[in-house]
């Protein structure tokens, strides 16, 4: 595979402040890879220094093999999409997909064919002569698309393009982008801190914390094989359960708890002694009256939300501590008393023990 996108040890200060960390990075060519991380974590600062708009303090950034230094982004084979898109709102879809061709000086008959067959890209084709304000959000993210790969970019960079649309084009426009993706196949970096956003459209995902990037994966792995408590936490629904090592075998460390003797997957093979968290999703727990076998957490139901397929239970355990578990609203356990003593058992290989 070719490297489409590397980052070597790149630092971004601004003053004193460190924005991005020390980061190394490979995105291959013809990914749609994603930064995922809370508001402030650098983000769009990394975004803005592959696309040239914030220049490294230290390190290295290339693109298909060049060192970027000292090249501006209209010299960089990327195009970036905001999150306002930035469309022109007096031209025409087919006048906006063209207009970097315009600037550009490509001819007119070969500018004409190639809007066309952009438009038929993004499947706009019907809206060609309409104005911006007459297209729907679903249609202006499409044009900002097609106005951006009108240039051949080897990268295209999106800052959070769905942010502001409603909840059900979001998730209609996540399919339709990486579809698009796929059609054109080339490399999308993508920045949300929607994880659903991220774990359904991309290859690879990058979690970021405070300016590092904690863990890289696919969205399976990022979720089911955390390789940090912050991503263990950030990364969907989880119980944190903190504790002490008491001891470790082969692949599993057992804790001592508030909520008892625990035990979970040890990846980052941590040594008796030291203080930890298991982390257990909620779907992972199976909930019982008699003694579920594994691991046992005593709790009682403290509130029940159906949510149409699921329904999330609130279980009141020792030390104050309040366990989460889902359940398939169809199964019998899904509808306990409110009270009801419940034990919240799982399978040591499910739940997963981290520094920190
Ligand atoms: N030009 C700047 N000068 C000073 N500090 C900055 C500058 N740009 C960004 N920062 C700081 O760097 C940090 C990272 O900002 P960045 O915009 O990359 O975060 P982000 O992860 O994209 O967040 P969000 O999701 O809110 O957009 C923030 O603390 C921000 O205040």
């Amino acid at each position: 595979m070719t490297i489409a996108v590397e980052l070597e040890k790149v630092s971004i200060q601004f003053g004193s402040f460190t924005a991005v960390d020390e980061t190394d990075l490979e995105i291959q060519e013809g990914e749609f890879f994603s930064f995922l991380g809370p508001s402030g974590c650098g983000k769009t600062t990394l975004l803005r220094t592959i696309s040239g708009f914030t220049h490294p303090t230290r390190g290295k950034v290339r693109i298909g093999g060049i060192d970027m230094a000292g090249i501006g982004p209209n010299k960089r084979p990327t195009a970036l999409i905001f999150q306002n898109l930035a469309l022109f709102p007096m031209m025409s879809v087919a006048e906006n997909v063209g207009y970097g061709l315009r600037v550009r000086g490509v001819a007119r008959g070969v500018r004409d064919e190639k809007v066309a067959r952009l438009l038929d890209q993004v499947a706009l084709t019907p809206h060609a002569d309409k104005k911006i304000n007459e297209l729907s959000g679903g249609q202006k993210q499409r044009v900002a698309i097609a106005r951006a790969l009108a240039v051949e970019p080897k990268v295209l960079l999106l800052d959070e393009p769905l942010s502001a649309l409603d909840l059900k084009l979001r998730q209609h426009m996540r399919r339709e982008l990486r579809e698009i993706q796929q059609r054109v196949g080339i490399t999308f970096i993508y920045i949300t801190h929607d994880q659903g956003e991220a774990l359904t459209m991309s290859d690879r995902v990058a979690v970021m914390n405070a300016g590092r990037i904690e863990q890289v994966g696919d969205g399976r792995s990022i979720y089911a094989q955390p390789k940090t408590s912050f991503v263990a936490s950030f990364v969907g629904e989880n119980n944190a359960i903190p504790g002490t090592i008491l001891a470790t075998e082969g692949e599993l460390a057992t804790l001592d708890t508030p909520l008892g003797i625990l035990t979970g997957r040890n990846p980052t093979r941590l040594g008796a002694g030291g203080e930890a968290t298991l982390f257990i999703r909620p779907e992972l727990l199976r909930l019982s009256d008699g003694t579920p076998s594994g691991c046992t957490i005593p709790t009682r139901v403290g509130n029940a939300a159906y949510e149409g397929s699921m329904t999330h239970l609130q279980l009141d355990a020792a030390a104050g501590t309040r366990i989460m578990a889902s359940v398939i609203a169809a199964h019998a356990s899904a509808h306990p008393q409110v009270g009801q003593p419940l034990n919240a058992g799982f399978d040591p290989y499910h739940a997963v023990v981290l520094a920190g």
